[in-house]
């Protein structure tokens, strides 16, 4: 009995989030868009009022025929002038209906998919590499198209359903009180075992989001141009294909037991349902048998004792399959709210962002950088990828960083740029405590060229003048910074020059080299006029002539300002001033290249290394 009660009082608790999820639904739509939504709810209301009404005038109208040979044909004539009235108000109500429910759907459907993405440009780049908020946000926006209305519509719905469901359950009380509480009763008897198995479903949905995400990323791997040379020839289609399949199998079989158990449950409580509403039926035509009540009177119970029931098992599936969505609605309030990692944006949420000091509002000039003690884990991490870094960055010196794959080079750059948060140790910008400055006006003069940098599928013009927004129609200024990375000639000679269309998502797509794209990307960052440029491995996509070219070039243009790079080729870090050589997350060596060649270290026999290598290639050439 304790077990049934403590699942009686879960049951009623998920009841209790669903109602409370609606409601918070319904506040967010009504932020977004009052226009529609308050039309939209009154005629919800009015529609839930329609069905009784429709019931009552045919009722009198079929009474007043019975007995119109007493009353004569002007009373018969004005209960059917109500029931026209009323099915052509019911008509009216539908078509306006159709009208706000189509331009209320678009507009959330609009209105939440900004929304998302508005949540997600203030989000970190820690928050995007956490798995779980990954899930959340794939989650979210996948369905954000359709969900947010399919939700908003099931509870517009209940809420006619009870309407309906109040005034046919008067007009029953009327008659006899109990045959409600007959229909209640057989009605909330299904709640407990359909919620049960609902919530054995959220489980699996909610379990099965892993397994979502790797059948995603296995279609991702078998339709994306971008991966569709190495499946080719490593020939991986049939693989990633029966493993995609194995994972849609898996979820079908799961499926069908669940369809299979609820199916079983609702089918015994229709038949319960069946019973009892033949017997009051029964009743109804027993009590206008013996002339207690006319037929008009017996076709309203009759119609009724349907509704009520209709609506009571309508009120209830509508709660069950809205709880269903909850997870969706749990998910999407949840991701609304979520606290977000990056420095800027909590910087900015901070109370005391508005009292910032006048020296952090005040624009920002880096003429030096300073690690001091710097360590950093990536979140979930147990060791430190940075370890107790000691650097200064000065302006009008280029430095050079080396080191082994994975010894922590990009992530010191990271952190460089304030894209992440929780390191310990204090980062100086121009001897002050770079937390002290507006964080967004440090990264507005910074110059980055990633090593996974972004090929926007998008113009010649875009993919350059993202680095500066306020310069995206000054060509001179784009033709300038092309000429820089050396990729003016490219962009002149294509068909529409800086208005060509760039790769090959879209119609009439000219698609660049590897290195093209890389050179695109760097004058991107050079467009921007920065304190501070930092190159993540030129070398990945160009040939060593090229690389030197343009290190040459980088180096002239850095005279005025911090110049970074990440190389692995020591011939082009030997072009810095300053070299930093990284292993595991530290600083082991830092000097000219003169110096650390004297120095007979990790540099130094990194060097031998590649000059020998390259003597032995000359050698046989
Ligand atoms: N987002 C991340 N989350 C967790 N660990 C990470 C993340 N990015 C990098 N790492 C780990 O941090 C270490 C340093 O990575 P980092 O990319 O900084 O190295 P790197 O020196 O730039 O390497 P490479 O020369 O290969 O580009 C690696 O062990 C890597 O696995």
């Amino acid at each position: 009995m304790n077990f049934i009660w403590k699942g009686c009082q879960h049951e009623l608790a998920s009841l209790w989030k669903t109602v409370r999820h609606g409601l918070q639904l319904f506040r967010l739509i009504f932020r977004m868009n009052k226009k529609y939504m308050i039309p939209s709810m009154m005629l919800h209301i009015i529609q839930g009022a329609v069905p009784v009404m429709t019931l009552m005038v045919t009722q009198n109208l079929l009474n007043s025929v019975s007995v119109g040979w007493k009353e004569g044909e002007y009373r018969v004539l004005s209960h059917f002038v109500w029931f026209i009235v009323i099915y052509v108000f019911k008509n009216f109500i539908d078509v306006a209906q159709s009208y706000v429910e189509g331009n209320l759907q678009a507009v959330i459907s609009n209105s939440m998919n900004v929304m998302i993405c508005e949540k997600s440009t203030t989000l970190g780049l820690a928050d995007f590499e956490n798995a779980s908020i990954n899930d959340q946000l794939k989650r979210v926006s996948q369905e954000s198209t359709y969900r947010p209305y399919q939700l908003y519509s099931q509870m517009a719905g209940i809420t006619s359903g009870i309407i309906t469901l109040i005034s046919s359950a008067i007009l029953l009380v009327l008659w006899k009180w109990w045959v409600v509480l007959v229909i209640f009763i057989i009605s909330t008897f299904s709640i407990y075992s359909i919620f049960k198995i609902n919530r054995e479903q959220f489980q699996i949905y909610l379990d099965r989001t892993p397994k979502y995400r790797e059948s995603w990323y296995m279609t991702y791997l078998l339709t994306n141009d971008s991966t569709f040379k190495e499946v080719k020839i490593f020939q991986l289609g049939s693989y990633l294909l029966n493993r995609y399949r194995d994972l849609l199998h898996g979820f079908f079989l799961v499926d069908r037991r669940i369809l299979l158990k609820r199916i079983r449950v609702t089918f015994l409580y229709d038949m319960l349902e069946m019973v009892a509403l033949f017997w009051l039926i029964g009743l109804a035509i027993h009590e206008t048998f013996i002339g207690v009540m006319m037929i008009g009177s017996l076709y309203g119970y009759i119609q009724a004792i349907m509704l009520t029931q209709n609506q009571m098992n309508g009120v209830i599936q509508g709660l069950v399959q809205f709880s269903q969505n909850n997870l969706y609605m749990e998910q999407l309030l949840l991701f609304l709210q979520l606290p977000t990692s990056d420095p800027v944006n909590r910087q900015k949420q901070l109370p005391s962002a508005t009292e910032l000091s006048c020296h952090a509002n005040a624009s920002v000039q880096i003429t030096q950088i300073s690690f001091n003690q710097v360590s950093f884990a990536y979140p979930g991490q147990d060791s430190d990828t940075i370890r107790e870094v000691d650097v200064t960055f000065k302006k009008g010196q280029t430095v050079a960083i080396v080191g082994k794959n994975g010894s922590g080079k990009s992530t010191l750059m990271k952190l460089l740029m304030q894209l992440y948060k929780d390191y310990r140790g204090t980062i100086q910008v121009n001897g002050r405590n770079v937390l002290d400055y507006d964080l967004q006006k440090v990264q507005e003069r910074m110059g980055v060229v990633f090593q996974d940098f972004v090929h926007y599928e998008m113009s010649a013009r875009h993919n350059i003048g993202f680095g500066s927004l306020a310069e995206l129609e000054q060509d001179e200024r784009l033709m300038d910074a092309a000429k820089v990375a050396a990729i003016d000639q490219v962009i002149a000679n294509l068909p529409n020059g800086l208005d060509t269309q760039l790769g090959k998502w879209f119609d009439e797509g000219h698609q660049l080299s590897g290195g093209q794209w890389q050179r695109i990307a760097i004058a991107r960052a050079i467009l921007r006029s920065a304190d501070v440029y930092i190159l993540d491995e030129p070398s990945s996509f160009l040939d060593p002539l090229a690389e030197r070219d343009l290190l040459q070039l980088f180096m002239h243009l850095m005279r005025d300002t911090i110049g970074i790079f990440i190389t692995h080729r020591i011939s082009s870090a030997r072009l810095a001033d300053q070299i930093l050589v990284m292993e595991d997350g530290r600083i082991i060596e830092q000097g000219s290249h003169a110096e650390l060649i004297r120095l007979g270290g990790v540099y130094a026999q990194m060097y031998q290394v590649q000059a020998s290598s390259f003597a032995e290639e000359v050698a046989v050439n």
